[in-house]
């Protein structure tokens, strides 16, 4: 059984979901991205169009309903920036205090709203409105995340980038988009502020500063790294000027193991570097990984204590999908290829370690959601929500054992102390799965894209036994077993 009072609801993300009926907006990076023919011609895109979507932006009550019969009873939202903010809003004066190039603190005040209000979409606003009031006339519990990976054009076009190996997961932070963020992200706690039950500012920042590094040394990682954990803290402090609810992050995780278990000290160093060393800067204010990296030198100027980012994290979203086995080479670590997410290359079937794929190539790995949660409960003791979990798999031959082996773990976790309420699954519907476009079927509902109807799959017959159980009842115990 899981606690009293556990939630169990969806996540989605604006751009992922909302397109399909009406309101196309075109404003994103993504969207751009989306419909170069240069990279459709490359296959660094599917070609389809984001605006021929599941449609959420109409059909939310509909999904809304279907959750609830569902027995769901939260939801994550994601807000588009480019929805609320079309134009830019850098002619919105703010003070900056900074240090050695340190973005210290950020002056929002009841005058920045005001100006900022004279740039918002009301429309936009009062739609988001509405989907927020239905969530909460339905009595769940609303968690509103500001950003999903895709940016304003103001902020990214896609086609003004300096380097080729930039791609359009959201063109990193620099230190304008941090002031830029940090007036939206005031801007949505000033109106939003009493609606949401929590916040969170960015999902799987670590996939971003990932994916558009320059390259893959770890220094420049960094760099990229500390634009995101300031935008976080100093959108933690303006928000927090007109809300009380609780504000975290989202990360993307995968279980650390070194190959065959016989490097615990990689393990460990991967572990920091993958997923530690972000918490530490926004729970501990140690930020002594990023000051040498970012003075370009081998010797620590600078503090390697900040203040200003230390107890920035109120709670922490966690996203889980599958492990990461990594192995030692020259010039630092690879995943090791045919386990965890990097199974690609294998065929559709079966891992390297004889278990079931999913359609991403993900290996099935339900210990995994054990063993992180433990991992952030034993080093920081916070609240936590599983954010995303979930698999592609259009035909659900795998997902009712994935559903409840995932759950079982998650329940082993709780009863083993850490302090998780809420199960938030990847995803209610199909949905736009960004370079693969709608091939990766993620929904517990599947939807016709051509007549947006949707059509429940056998997994969220299983998701309704749980939830009303409010655990796994006996009759599904069996499909626990690990037999992926
Ligand atoms: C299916 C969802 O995936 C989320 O993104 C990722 C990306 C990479 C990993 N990984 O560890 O390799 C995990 C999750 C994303 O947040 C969501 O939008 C979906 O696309």
């Amino acid at each position: 059984m899981f606690p009293k009072n556990f939630k169990f609801g969806f996540s989605e993300a604006g751009f992922q979901f909302e397109m399909g009926v009406s309101d196309i907006d075109t404003n994103t990076d993504w969207y751009k991205w989306s419909h170069d023919s240069e990279n459709i011609k490359n296959h660094i895109v599917s070609g389809d169009r984001p605006e021929e979507g599941v449609g959420y932006w109409d059909l939310y009550p509909k999904d809304h309903d279907l959750a609830e019969y569902i027995g769901m009873n939260a939801a994550r939202i994601g807000i588009e920036w480019s929805r609320i903010f079309p134009v830019s809003t850098e002619r919105v004066k703010v003070e900056v205090i900074e240090e050695n190039g340190d973005i210290l603190e950020i002056k929002i005040t009841e005058k920045t709203i005001k100006e900022l209000d004279l740039l918002s979409d009301k429309n936009a606003m009062q739609h988001y409105t509405n989907i927020f009031n239905d969530i909460k006339k339905r009595g769940w519990f609303l968690v509103i995340n500001l950003f999903h990976w895709s940016l304003p054009l103001w902020i990214n076009d896609p086609n003004n980038r300096n380097s080729e190996k930039d791609n359009a997961l959201g063109n990193c932070m620099n230190r304008s988009s941090v002031i830029e963020f940090v007036k939206y992200a005031a801007y949505i706690s000033y109106y939003f502020g009493s609606l949401a039950d929590r916040f969170a500012t960015m999902n799987e920042p670590n996939e971003v500063f990932k994916t558009c590094s320059e390259d893959k040394r770890v220094e420049s990682y960094h760099i990229r790294m500390k634009w995101f954990v300031e935008a976080h803290a100093r959108s933690y402090d303006a928000m927090k000027q007109f809300t009380n609810r609780q504000i975290g992050v989202i990360y993307a995780n995968g279980d650390v193991q070194s190959f065959e278990n016989k490097d615990p000290k990689l393990k460990e160093e991967v572990e920091y570097e993958q997923r530690y060393s972000f918490f530490d800067a926004l729970i501990h204010g140690d930020v002594h990984w990023y000051v040498s990296a970012c003075r370009k030198t081998n010797h620590v100027h600078g503090k390697s204590i900040r203040p200003d980012l230390s107890n920035r994290i109120d709670w922490i979203g966690v996203n889980y999908y599958s492990r990461n086995v990594v192995k030692r080479k020259e010039d630092g670590y690879e995943n090791v290829r045919g386990l965890g997410y990097d199974t690609g290359w294998v065929s559709y079937e079966k891992s390297l370690d004889g278990r079931s794929v999913s359609e991403t190539g993900w290996e099935i790995y339900p210990e995994g959601i054990y063993n992180i949660v433990m991992s952030y409960h034993k080093r920081y003791e916070l609240p936590m929500m599983i954010t995303e979990n979930g698999m592609a798999d259009d035909n659900d031959r795998f997902r009712p054992r994935y559903l409840v082996s995932h759950l079982k773990n998650l329940e082993r976790a709780i009863n083993d102390g850490a302090k998780v309420d809420g199960y938030l699954h990847w995803a209610l519907t199909d949905n736009f799965e960004w370079g693969s476009g709608f091939s990766k079927k993620f929904g517990l509902i599947k939807v016709d894209y051509k007549t947006k109807k949707r059509y429940l799959r056998p997994s969220a017959l299983i998701m309704k036994e749980i939830t009303k159980h409010n655990g796994i009842p006996e009759e599904l115990e069996w499909l626990g077993e690990d037999k992926f």
